[in-house]
């Protein structure tokens, strides 16, 4: 290093002036050593500025601020022992059963959706990606549940083909129940892409699995009755327009809906869509309003009501979560097999859309009386004008075709579901003491 750099410093620069310095050996080291110098002093300044860019700039860490990318989260699955159990889990346990693989298996209507199957014999498995899109300790707590009762979740996005193949790969699933998305309607402003990757490219990956598998499994999923947007005819049938959505929630579930159409169409996939209607109930979900009214009412603090122009009432209709679970077993129970075989299809095959909804709107406002009356809580109500982000003023459902067709009849209504919500919430959060995330 040292040789090297006697020998540098011996040959000057610029050779041309060399002639023209009156003392050139001594003042041309001089000028080498200060602009050697100061080219060094340059170059850490730029060196650190690059570094403070890259470390600042959030495209070199995409994971823990970039929520839409959380695919990029690795996964750990795969062995002899992560396949028994995956095996175990799927066995159909009672004849004439079926072996379903349920995405999203730690959400809300995907636990309880689980466990009812494997309570009467089917096979299930459960695949979640565990985001913190609400506290990823519920889904934990919702995992711990389904595992006693001898469910597996494995832990893997929708959007990871190679998992997916694999899967399919280990059970010969007969059904997929398909309830991984990101949901929320409010929630789409702030995380746009979130609404892409799951709802949009985690479907499109997870049809394209099944469309390859043989067999090719029967489908059901969640769409939603945000699907209705502005549509203002009620009670809302599956026959009304739905190409007005208020959201990108809503819009993403409605391409669902196409999407659907046309893997029926192309590969002779069995797909059954499910318009649900604001389902709520014990283990729900955090970012739902009858979820966080019961916690800041409980905390004293106030809650955002939500009225129409000129004090126009929102309503939803409200469903209970075990109303939810009847419809989609019945969905899955009625779903005829899928025609296709290695990617082809072989004939035509079904391809549904029900409302699941309770039929009897309720004003927001009633929701927080009934509230109030299980918690014994007054509640800080802070009225305030129907934000524009997304909400819809009313939802009503008309089921009669999932009536007729799944023999579906939703026979809770809001008051017994709350009570049983609330009983289930003070018990989870110990009677108050520790807060819902
Ligand atoms: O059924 C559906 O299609 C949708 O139901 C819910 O969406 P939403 O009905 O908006 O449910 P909440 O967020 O719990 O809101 C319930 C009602 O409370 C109102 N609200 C919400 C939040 C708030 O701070 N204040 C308030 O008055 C809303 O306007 C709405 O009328 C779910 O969050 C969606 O994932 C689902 O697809």
């Amino acid at each position: 290093m040292s040789k090297q750099m006697s020998h540098l410093d011996d040959i000057p620069s610029t050779p041309g002036k060399f002639k023209m310095e009156k003392s050139p050996f001594v003042h041309n080291r001089l000028r080498w050593h200060s602009s050697l110098a100061k080219l060094t002093f340059w170059s850490c300044i730029f060196l650190g500025l690059i570094l403070i860019f890259f470390f600042r700039s959030p495209s070199s860490n995409p994971l823990p601020q970039d929520p839409s990318r959380r695919s990029l989260r690795t996964y750990n699955w795969g062995g002899p022992a992560w396949e028994k159990r995956v095996r175990s889990s799927a066995r159909v346990r009672s004849h004439n059963g079926i072996s379903v693989l349920v995405t999203g298996a730690a959400g809300f209507v995907g636990t309880h959706v689980s466990a009812a199957l494997k309570r009467r014999g089917d096979g299930v498995l459960g695949l979640d990606n565990f985001n913190d899109y609400y506290d990823p300790s519920l889904k934990r707590a919702r995992q711990a549940l389904l595992e006693r009762s001898g469910v597996f979740i494995v832990e893997g996005d929708i959007n990871d083909s190679a998992l997916l193949r694999k899967l399919f790969e280990v059970v010969a699933f007969t059904h997929v129940m398909h309830l991984a998305a990101q949901a929320g309607v409010r929630y789409a402003m702030e995380n746009p892409g979130s609404y892409v990757h799951s709802n949009i490219a985690g479907l499109v990956s997870l049809l394209e699995v099944c469309k390859s598998a043989n067999p090719q499994p029967a489908i059901v999923w969640a769409s939603s009755s945000s699907v209705y947007g502005l549509n203002t005819k009620v009670p809302f049938s599956e026959k009304d327009r739905t190409d007005q959505p208020a959201s990108l929630y809503a819009a993403t579930k409605k391409a669902g809906e196409e999407i659907a159409h046309t893997y029926n169409h192309i590969y002779g996939l069995s797909l059954t869509g499910l318009r649900f209607f604001t389902v709520y109930g014990p283990w729900g979900r955090p970012d739902m309003a009858y979820f966080f009214f019961t916690r800041d009412i409980l905390k004293g603090k106030s809650i955002p009501i939500f009225e129409a122009a000129n004090h126009g009432t929102v309503a939803r209709d409200f469903t209970y979560i075990d109303d939810i679970v009847k419809g989609c077993l019945a969905a899955l129970d009625t779903a005829e097999k899928s025609t296709g075989s290695g990617g082809k299809k072989k004939g035509p095959a079904q391809l549904r859309v029900y409302n699941l909804g309770n039929t009897s709107p309720v004003p927001v406002s009633d929701l927080v009386s009934i509230l109030e009356r299980l918690l014994k809580v007054n509640a800080k109500r802070d009225i305030m004008k129907l934000p524009r982000n997304g909400d819809v003023q009313f939802t009503h459902a008309n089921i009669s075709l999932a009536q007729r067709e799944l023999g579906y009849k939703p026979s809770t209504d809001l008051q017994t579901g709350l009570k049983k919500f609330v009983r289930w919430y003070l018990s989870y959060y110990n009677g108050g003491k520790k807060a819902a995330g």
